[in-house]
């Protein structure tokens, strides 16, 4: 709803009331609508504010309405309206003024801000573009260069910035809406003509069509296949071609394509899910709303390796006193070196202020026995890290918690090891770990919510999406990766290329597909998991079958030729030398795989883009499936997040799960039920959950937790 209040001395004031960011829902547009009227009819009232109760102005169209049939006045026409007032209205932004809420405030004749506000058109990142008016004013407003910036990427905007491109007319340290009720005062009875941002023309540069055309093709290669930013940039181009109300027309038309497109569905899925898992709950019962985090002020990380220096950069950033260790000289003084000047660079590029002195480096374990947590990042070796934890066990007071950043490793084995294994949780960042938003926070039988709670909200702090994940080999994320690669290997012995895989998964949406991939975070790293499992190494016989399973021996014989990736300038791919970044395919791979082949007896297929996405894609999805069933995780979305902030899936495609139900459950159970018929690849057995699913009519994703729930109630899973 909207409060409706006159001020003394002829202001009437306009709050919109929706609690937690005022959305625009069918009553909140209602009561503005209603309140406009009433300001207008007032003859005593002689101008206008707009301001969000609590201190938040409005976060824009309420995106939960947008899954049923609209009702209550739309946007469009309201904020027309309010733009067409003859008494001055002026928007007081406190807090957000995002989306629809921006648009609101650009139908508005002046913004005046809090300092600490912040603003920005996000429509493209729920897959849609500024549907109220919002591409056609801004353009007209901060002219079609700085428009196409903040439109096609969502961004968001401080007031300071908001003020240097002419969105907003004034910012005040003080009071937003007592600056703005004075301001319209004093502007009472002034034309208002030329603060109607519909009736300006929109400022463009000279080489309009160039600048169009340059911007379409960065928006198409940075989200491959998304529908919005395309359609984002096609509304600009109205904006500088056509009058004020052929560009709603053409705003109106693209809107009404991205709106019940799939990709937008997903993309709303993908904003809930984010904070859905925030709201972890772990099988015990214990759940962010029943458990205590405690307040971290000085932390350690022991090993500086590539993620030890950027585990140390991310908590150095909220402002957390680090103890840095390293036991091996040259290389505590390499970090030495480089931590600070990472540190530098990323807070430059966040726009924050250094943290001074935060970092202190040291070669001795002994330094860490008074911080209240340590996050262990040596190399990812069970024996190495258990060796490390009976250290910290001893030189650490009691109750310091313990956490291991590692991909995969047993986290129970390492509590076990210590004096208080309810206070050892892992912490799984993603490399670079400064930047990468993804933490999967894993909790063993003996974990307590309160060292869960504790590393979640540390993971907040430092900027991260924190996914609370069973433990099982590979966690969540790694433990679906392993099929998908699988998959992709037996692709190449069946017939394919590296180049063929890749295509088909990039063309998909992933920024980079399987191979190189591979390439860029070097063969060996998996390699060495697989010697440890016993799959590889001396004395292991190289068939195609290891441990009773189908087993492709092709990476590791990249690896045995010296062809590591990326850093040894060969791997599926050559570079132009170590170190390299473009990828040029490589008839020695051709050579190596035909050879292969023959070898085995293998006769090689023409082989599909719609199988090589069946046979990668259906395999990684069933894997979730699996780790549902196992409560590895605790619904869909926590796989989906961790798929989509940390591997690089498609955002606009939702995630593997959310994807799975638009493909439809059936058809992904029959393609796998397919496939896993074919005699050599047995790997793809669909799970049972996946076929409870199937048989319970196919439940959109946003029922499956409940779903689960009951099924395990019952014992059926
Ligand atoms: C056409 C389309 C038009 C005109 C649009 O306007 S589309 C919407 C454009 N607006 C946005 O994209 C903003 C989305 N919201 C955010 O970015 C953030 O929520 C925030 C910056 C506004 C606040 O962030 P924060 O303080 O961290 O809080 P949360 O993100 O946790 O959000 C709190 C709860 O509010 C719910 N929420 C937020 N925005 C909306 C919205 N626009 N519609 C409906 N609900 C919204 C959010 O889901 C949280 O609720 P719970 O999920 O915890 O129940």
């Amino acid at each position: 709803m909207a409060r409706y209040s006159r001020l003394p001395g002829s202001v009437a004031l306009i709050t919109l009331h929706n609690p937690p960011v005022n959305a625009l829902s069918a009553a909140v547009r209602q009561g503005i609508v209603d309140a406009v009227q009433r300001a207008l009819k007032d003859p005593k009232v002689t101008s206008v504010v707009i301001c969000g109760q609590n201190g938040k102005f409005c976060g824009g169209a309420d995106i939960r309405e947008f899954a049923g049939p609209m009702s209550g006045p739309p946007l469009v026409p309201m904020i027309h309206a309010i733009e067409a007032v003859d008494k001055p209205v002026a928007a007081a932004i406190e807090g957000v003024a995002l989306g629809g809420g921006l648009e609101l405030a650009l139908g508005c004749h002046y913004r005046i801000a809090h300092s600490k506000a912040v603003l920005g058109l996000p429509e493209v990142t729920l897959g849609l573009l500024p549907g109220a008016g919002g591409s056609q004013r801004l353009p007209r407003l901060i002219g079609l260069t700085a428009a196409l910036d903040l439109i096609t990427t969502g961004r968001h905007v401080s007031a300071a910035e908001a003020l240097k491109l002419g969105i907003l007319d004034q910012v005040t340290d003080n009071n937003a809406v007592d600056l703005a009720v004075e301001f319209v005062r004093s502007v009472a009875g002034q034309p208002l003509d030329s603060r109607r941002l519909s009736t300006l023309p929109c400022p463009c540069p000279p080489d309009v069509d160039s600048l169009l055309d340059k911007v379409m093709s960065k928006v198409r290669q940075r989200s491959r296949g998304a529908l919005a930013p395309v359609a984002c940039v096609q509304a600009l181009r109205a904006a500088a071609s056509l009058p004020y109300a052929q560009g709603m027309e053409k705003e109106r038309e693209l809107m009404a394509t991205l709106f019940n497109s799939g990709q937008a569905r997903a993309l709303q899925y993908a904003f809930f899910s984010q904070r859905v898992v925030g709201k972890w709950s772990l099988p015990s019962g214990a759940s962010w709303d029943n458990s205590t985090a405690r307040t971290i002020s000085k932390a350690a990380v022991i090993g500086l390796g590539t993620m030890g220096r950027g585990i140390v950069v991310a908590l150095a950033l909220t402002g957390i006193s680090v103890v840095a260790v390293e036991t091996q000289e040259k290389q505590l003084a390499e970090a030495s070196r480089v931590v600070p000047a990472m540190l530098q660079r990323e807070a430059g590029r966040r726009r924050l202020a250094t943290p001074p002195g935060v970092i202190s480096f040291s070669s001795n374990l002994q330094d860490v026995s008074e911080v209240e947590l340590v996050i262990e990042a040596v190399f990812e070796d069970m024996s190495l890290k258990l060796q490390v934890f009976k250290h910290l066990a001893s030189v650490c007071r009691p109750g310091t918690l313990l956490c291991s950043n590692t991909s995969g490793l047993d986290i129970d084995q390492l509590a076990a090891v210590t004096q208080s294994p309810g206070l050892v949780v892992g912490m799984h960042f993603f490399a670079p770990a400064h930047v990468m938003k993804l933490l999967e926070v894993v909790y063993g039988p003996r974990s307590s919510p309160e060292a869960v709670a504790t590393a979640m909200q540390l993971g907040k702090r430092m900027g991260k999406v924190g996914v609370a994940v069973g433990n099982c080999p590979g966690f969540v994320g790694n433990r679906m990766l392993k099929p998908y690669l699988e998959q992709a290997n037996f692709l190449l012995e069946e017939g394919a290329t590296p180049q063929q895989v890749d295509e088909a998964l990039e063309e998909f949406g992933f920024p980079m597909g399987v191979f190189r991939m591979s390439d860029l975070s070097g063969l060996d790293v998996g390699w060495r998991i697989r010697k440890e499992a016993g799959l590889t190494g001396p004395g292991v016989e190289s068939t195609r079958t290891r441990q009773g399973r189908r087993y492709s021996p092709l990476p590791d014989q990249m690896c045995e030729a010296g062809r590591l990736g990326q850093k040894t300038g060969k791997g599926w791919y050559q570079y132009d030398g170590p170190g390299g970044r473009v990828a040029r395919s490589d008839p020695w791979v051709d050579i190596f795989l035909e050879t292969y082949r023959a070898e085995h007896g293998l006769v090689a297929r023409s082989i599909t883009p719609e199988e090589i996405l069946e046979r990668c894609l259906y395999a990684l999805i069933n894997e979730g499936f699996n780790i549902l069933q196992d409560a590895v995780a605790a619904g869909p979305e926590d796989i989906d997040a961790i798929y989509v902030f940390g591997y690089g899936w498609p955002r606009h495609r939702g995630g593997p799960m959310f994807h799975a139900g638009q493909v439809g459950l059936g058809r992904i159970l029959e393609r796998l039920n397919h496939h896993h018929s074919h005699p050599d690849v047995p790997h793809l057995k669909p799970s049972t959950l996946l076929r409870r699913l199937v048989a319970a009519g196919s439940p959109p994703v946003q029922k499956w937790r409940e779903f689960i729930n009951k099924e395990r109630v019952h014992s059926q899973l």
